[in-house]
């Protein structure tokens, strides 16, 4: 648990944590190009919650989602078992994980994402030096009735991987998850309804407190994790799919 934590966790059950990566795939998806060419839109942080959650919308075109969800249909996505183990939250969704540095660096500076954190410092917001994204990739599709219980986010260790460039050597540096990151593939323009990530600022579950964030297509959360993560769900899903994509920002370690 984080610290401070414990004192606040709700009865009777504490909110539990989630799996650092388990099983993963070993080998890479060949992930649909990033088509038209990204950014499609100047990419401004909406703040949710001052420093702890922002959005940025439009960060995939609504195209591009759609050709995501297609391809990732094509996947090995398992269903999580409805029981967790002890301390772990209950989450039911299906879900694809695999290791995959290239993409992960892709993501960072062929979409727009690098620049838009870094370009002004925000070094204290991200809690230090961004050097990339956790090569560990997440998809998760929701169908009707699935969920992911209230939780917080662990930060991890991770290796962050530069491509070699023509010729040369592929960098490794040594990081730190700090923020994670979810895109929305899908929202109630391709029918899901519910699914909203809720976030409850006070460490307890609390209709009146609750910062309710509705899946919007195409657009990238990032939220605080670690120590200063704050008690979060992804919401029952009512009806349709909601598609996410999720990884984590990483500082240098
Ligand atoms: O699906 C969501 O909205 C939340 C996902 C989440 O909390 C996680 O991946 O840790
Ligand atoms: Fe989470």
């Amino acid at each position: 648990m984080a610290k401070g934590k414990a004192k606040t966790t709700p009865a009777p059950q504490p909110p539990a944590r989630t799996a650092a990566a388990s099983t993963s795939t070993t080998t890479t998806p060949s992930w649909p190009p990033f088509k038209p060419p990204l950014p499609v839109a100047d990419l401004e942080l909406e703040t949710v919650v001052k420093d702890k959650v922002v959005v940025l919308r439009s960060f995939f075109p609504r195209s591009l989602c759609r050709d995501y969800v297609s391809f990732l249909k094509t996947l090995p996505l398992t269903t999580t078992p409805g029981k967790p183990k002890r301390g772990m939250a209950l989450r039911v969704n299906d879900r694809f994980q695999v290791e995959d540095p290239t993409f992960a660096h892709r993501l960072w500076t062929e979409t727009g994402l690098k620049d838009a954190l870094t370009q002004t410092d925000m070094s204290s917001l991200w809690g230090g030096e961004l050097i990339g994204l956790n090569p560990n990739i997440r998809v998760y599709r929701y169908l009707k009735g699935h969920f992911f219980d209230a939780h917080y986010d662990d930060s991890n260790n991770v290796t962050v991987t530069t491509p070699p460039e023509e010729g040369g050597q592929s960098q490794q540096q040594q990081g730190k998850t700090t923020w994670t990151l979810l895109l929305y593939l899908t929202s109630s323009a391709e029918g899901c309804v519910g699914g909203e990530t809720v976030f409850y600022p006070h460490d307890r579950r609390s209709a009146k407190e609750e910062i309710a964030v509705s899946p919007d297509t195409g657009m990238l959360l990032l939220h605080k994790h670690g120590d200063d993560c704050m008690l979060h769900e992804g919401r029952e899903v009512l009806a349709g799919e909601k598609w996410i994509l999720r990884t984590d920002l990483c500082i240098k370690r």
